[in-house]
């Protein structure tokens, strides 16, 4: 039998294998903060390491979905933005049948899913792109009373879309500039990317940690994540015990950032695709 050739994937094939490769990348990553991974379950009762995977290979044909429709209707617009939304949903109905209700990665659909198609547009404009359809309103999604609409309500904190209508700038601006930073002083790739989720810590607005542990506890994920960066970062013995004391912090407040977690996901993805191109 002949072997499979990889550029003998579609663009689509390709751009949903980085965005489950990214799921997975983030879920692998250890020591993380109160969250699932190769340690154990952080802060969460309900989800572990081989749930998380589970979850992420079910999203693959959405995600090659996603890439397809933005493929075929080819420009941002609200065809697509609405096509998105129903394969976002879609999507999110196969993550919950593979994990029995559990909500893993529903935040990851969004931003990877928003990622993805912008990718397969024009992978220089990713970003830009996806913040266009992000602004666009699709008229057939529900209004649930979701965790971060509750948030939304006591805080003011406008979390997910936001972060992707504005063009991720926790990505941008504090995530992939650490993972680059971190790699130039030679970290090693997984300290590098424990950086890049603790710079993106340093300033969002997490609306899973703002429902769980209310404003203490964004305070604490926040500070905590900046004291680590100041005092060398993941690679340095002094970076490690703040992010050690970090864990038993956001674990004692149930504070578990989720939404960190599937930004950094989103900048593994960004990365993969710009050393793609
Ligand atoms: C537009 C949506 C993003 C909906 O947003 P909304 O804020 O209304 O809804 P949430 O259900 O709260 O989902 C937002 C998820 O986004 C992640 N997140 C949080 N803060 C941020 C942020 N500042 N920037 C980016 N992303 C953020 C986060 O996802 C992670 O947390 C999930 C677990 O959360 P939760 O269920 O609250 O978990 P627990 O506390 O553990 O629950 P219990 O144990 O207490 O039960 C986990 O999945 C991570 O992924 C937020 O949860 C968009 O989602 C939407 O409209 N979806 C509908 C389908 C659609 O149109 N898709 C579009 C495809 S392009
Ligand atoms: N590693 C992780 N742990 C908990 N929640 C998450 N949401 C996305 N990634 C996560």
């Amino acid at each position: 039998m002949r072997a499979l050739k990889l550029h003998e994937l579609s663009l689509a094939d390709r751009l949903a294998d980085m965005a489950v490769d990214a799921l997975i990348d983030e879920a692998d990553l250890s020591p993380k903060p109160a969250l699932v991974d190769r340690r154990g379950n952080g802060a969460h009762s309900d989800l572990h390491l081989g749930l998380m995977h589970a979850s992420a290979l079910s999203l693959w044909p959405m995600f090659k979905e996603m890439a397809e429709a933005a493929i075929e209707i080819g420009e941002v617009g609200l065809p697509l933005r609405e096509a998105l939304g129903r394969i976002g949903r879609e999507g999110e109905q196969a993550m919950l049948t593979t994990t029995q209700g559990v909500n893993t990665h529903r935040g990851a659909i969004w931003a990877l899913g928003l990622l993805t198609a912008a990718a397969a547009l024009e992978p220089r404009a990713v970003t830009l792109n996806a913040a266009r359809l992000a602004l666009l309103n699709d008229r057939y999604a529900p209004q649930p009373l979701s965790h971060g609409a509750q948030v939304a309500q006591r805080y003011g904190a406008r979390g997910a879309r936001e972060e992707a209508q504005l063009g991720f700038p926790s990505v941008m601006q504090r995530g992939l500039p650490q993972l680059h930073k971190s790699r130039r002083q030679n970290a090693g790739e997984q300290n590098a990317r424990l950086d890049a989720l603790l710079a993106i810590m340093t300033d969002l607005a997490d609306t899973c940690v703002l429902y769980r542990a209310g404003l203490e506890g964004l305070h604490a994920m926040q500070r905590g994540a900046q004291a680590v960066l100041d005092a060398g970062g993941s690679a340095s013995l002094a970076g490690r015990r703040q992010l050690h004391e970090l864990d038993h912090q956001l674990l004692a407040l149930n504070a578990s950032p989720g939404g960190a977690a599937d930004l950094l996901a989103a900048c593994l993805f960004i990365d993969r695709l710009d050393g793609a191109l």
